[in-house]
């Protein structure tokens, strides 16, 4: 699986894309927050393809990357909590030559050093955001939906036989499927809605349940 990973975030992550391939991003956060792929390796990968020459696959990775912290809570979070993630984060600024990396950089540790302050388990995180802005780095201020991101991270997807709503059983014909909102697991009718989760960083629109699709659309009319 660990190859498909790499695949799939080659694609989303082409030097050549003028835009975001937010399709390919939504896929790589559905296989490690649905556990198709393990955390650490693909972690490592997006780490190690932060590394590219190439500036504009170095933006698509930390797209990638902000992402899968957004919606994949802690199995992610863990990872990059960790002295090698961070060291090789904060090189991204200290080291990269590319302005648009090195703000891209610091936007995405703001926001995750304000989302873990509390958080002893994610220390490393804080510790790093600390220490750079001892060093002198200028942060950005926090974008508003980033601020929504700190309130709520994407839970993690629920497993079991039957559908959430309607309780019918899982088979061949009805197949699984996942509220990328809630994180519950429903039959195709009870789940046939898309909609976009900006406090999820996702711009897309993605699969959700009836229940979350109402109190989104309710929420997004206030
Ligand atoms: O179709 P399958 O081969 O059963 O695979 C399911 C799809 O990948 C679903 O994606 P979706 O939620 O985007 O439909 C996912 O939510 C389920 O966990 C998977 O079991």
């Amino acid at each position: 699986m660990a190859g498909k990973f790499q695949k799939i975030l080659e694609q989303a992550t082409d030097s050549t894309l003028v835009e975001p391939n937010w399709e390919g991003i939504i896929l790589c956060t559905d296989m490690i927050r649905s556990g198709e792929v393990p955390a650490k390796p693909s972690l490592q990968a997006i780490r190690k393809r932060l590394q590219h020459e190439n500036p504009h696959v170095v933006n698509h990775t930390l797209l990638v990357l902000d992402a899968c912290v957004k919606n994949c809570g802690h199995k992610v979070h863990s990872e990059v909590a960790t002295r090698e993630f961070m060291e090789d984060f904060k090189n991204l600024v200290t080291e990269n030559k590319y302005d648009e990396v090195k703000n891209k950089s610091l936007e995405m540790l703001q926001c995750w050093a304000t989302a873990f302050a509390n958080k002893p388990e994610y220390k490393m995180v804080v510790d790093t955001h600390n220490l750079m802005k001892l060093a002198g780095f200028d942060f950005p201020s926090l974008k508003e939906a980033d601020a929504m991101f700190m309130a709520q991270v994407a839970p993690e997807w629920a497993d079991g036989p039957e559908c959430y709503r309607c309780r019918s059983v899982f088979t061949v014909f009805t197949r699984k499927h996942h509220c990328r909102a809630c994180g519950q697991i429903f039959c195709d009718k009870c789940s046939s809605r898309e909609m976009a989760l900006p406090q999820f960083g996702i711009e897309k629109e993605v699969r959700v349940c009836e229940t979350c699709y109402e109190k989104n659309k309710a929420e997004i009319k206030e």
